[in-house]
């Protein structure tokens, strides 16, 4: 079977956790953005937002990237699904590493990712709107608009959950028979 790769973005809040959960479930490997920046921040002492920007300043745009390039290497895995993409850089990378490489994007409102993230908790989470909109201006600011508005697949997470998730299985069912068919030598769709 060729490998296949797979992107999601989308804002904070938006569901891209959920759609990751999904292809845990159908086996694939996930590698997450953010827990890369995580890591990092955690070694370095800081909070996830600072070293986020401040590895872009020191490595340049490519670095996050490229570490989820390196752990994808590593991997014994066919299967992959990359979480968290921000920026059209990053995009470019991953489709010249990885042909047939696609993006999902999962979108939900402001106001019901605010809403996600109250409830939620995480330690990067907020429960103030104005630090919850500055989180989103620092998305934005990355590129992740284009990212959405370029990617292959998206998902509307408005509805229950149980509605992502059925939407989310189907596309990477697609997309994993894909790979399977490339590899047996049938054509891409492009
Ligand atoms: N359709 C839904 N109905 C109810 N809860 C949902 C729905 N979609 C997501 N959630 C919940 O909202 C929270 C945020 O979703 P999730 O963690 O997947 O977002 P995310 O896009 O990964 O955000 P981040 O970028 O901040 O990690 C989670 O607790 C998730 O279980």
């Amino acid at each position: 079977m060729n490998m296949v790769v797979i992107g999601v973005t989308g804002m904070p809040g938006a569901g891209k956790g959920v759609v990751s959960r999904i292809a845990e479930s159908m086996g694939f490997r996930v590698i997450r953005m953010g827990d890369v920046i995580r890591d990092e921040a955690r070694k370095r002492g800081e909070d996830p937002g600072v070293t986020a920007v401040r590895l872009r300043e020191e490595y340049g745009k490519y670095v996050v990237a490229e570490k989820c390039v390196e752990r994808i290497q590593e991997s014994e895995s066919e299967m992959f699904l990359i979480e968290g993409i921000r920026s059209p850089h990053e995009v470019e990378i991953f489709r010249k590493r990885f042909p047939g490489f696609r993006v999902i994007s999962v979108f939900s409102t402001r106001k019901t990712r605010f809403r996600r993230l109250r409830k939620r908790q995480r330690e990067d989470d907020s429960q103030r709107y104005a630090e919850f909109v500055e989180r989103d201006e620092r998305e934005l600011g990355f590129g992740i608009g284009d990212v959405i508005a370029t990617s292959d697949y998206m998902i509307v997470n408005e509805g229950p959950i149980w509605k992502i998730k059925k939407q989310a299985k189907q596309i990477l069912r697609k997309l994993a028979e894909k790979g399977e068919e490339s590899s047996r030598g049938g054509q891409e769709d492009g």
